[in-house]
């Protein structure tokens, strides 16, 4: 029986095959897309992919991309990304997710949503049949995260801050905390995200809704391939 590491690493293996030469690329993050990396760089050292732009979206992949050899352009340095691969810690049947669990939710949804085909690498461990199952990470602004907070708590969504391991509060790319809210299943995902999208002192959650093209979920018996209707 495969690992998670080894169905993880089918997906991306996967996903690395799909890159054409010549393009623009986004690359997300997470344990997944770190099998993607290493994939893309193995193809990259076999036979050059010329790619015209990589722009990732968290330090994490920009290091391991550079350690693969590729050069690393910030995303307001490009015009267009042809195709984005990311992880996702829980999607359902409809190609909605939950995204944010490494913290870099914020900058995945800005390189998603200029992707003309966004590509979600998964085990079969985060297909859900209602979205659940995983903590919603919300990222907010220092300066009214109390207010944010306490609002969440009254809609009993069950939030919490995101911490390290020493206890502090954990800080984003930009500065910012993450609320998590534990609520589980989500109550109506569309309906929570527009709240969420309308809450000022919210920088960004990780309710990805029809923002994903194709998934593709690796299974023991083999990597199963979902493509929005
Ligand atoms: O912020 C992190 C990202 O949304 C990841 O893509 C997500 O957490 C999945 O990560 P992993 O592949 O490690 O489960």
């Amino acid at each position: 029986m495969a690992t998670q590491d080894e169905l993880k690493q089918q997906a991306a293996t996967q996903a690395a095959a799909m890159v054409q030469p010549d393009t623009v690329l986004g690359v997300g993050t997470g344990s997944t897309v770190a099998f993607f990396i290493d994939a893309l760089g193995a193809r990259n050292r076999q036979t050059p992919l010329n790619l015209q732009a990589i722009v990732t979206t968290s330090n994490r992949s920009r290091q391991q991309l550079e350690a693969n050899g590729f050069t690393v352009s910030e995303l307001a340095a490009v015009d267009h990304v042809d195709l984005c691969i990311d992880g996702a810690d829980r999607v359902d049947h409809d190609l909605n997710g939950i995204k944010g669990g490494g913290g870099a939710l914020t900058l995945e949804k800005n390189v998603a949503i200029n992707a003309t085909h966004n590509v979600w690498i998964v085990d079969q461990s985060k297909v859900v049949d209602r979205l659940g199952g995983f903590p919603l990470p919300v990222e907010v602004l220092p300066v009214s995260c109390e207010q944010n907070f306490r609002r969440f708590d009254q809609l009993a969504l069950q939030p919490q801050y995101r911490l390290n391991e020493d206890g502090s509060r954990y800080v984003t790319h930009y500065g910012n905390y993450i609320i998590d809210l534990a609520v589980d299943p989500l109550p109506i995902p569309a309906g929570l995200a527009a709240l969420l999208d309308q809450t000022v002192g919210v920088v960004e959650h990780g309710l990805f809704l029809n923002m994903t093209d194709e998934v593709l979920i690796a299974t023991p018996e083999k990597i199963e391939h979902w493509t929005r209707q």
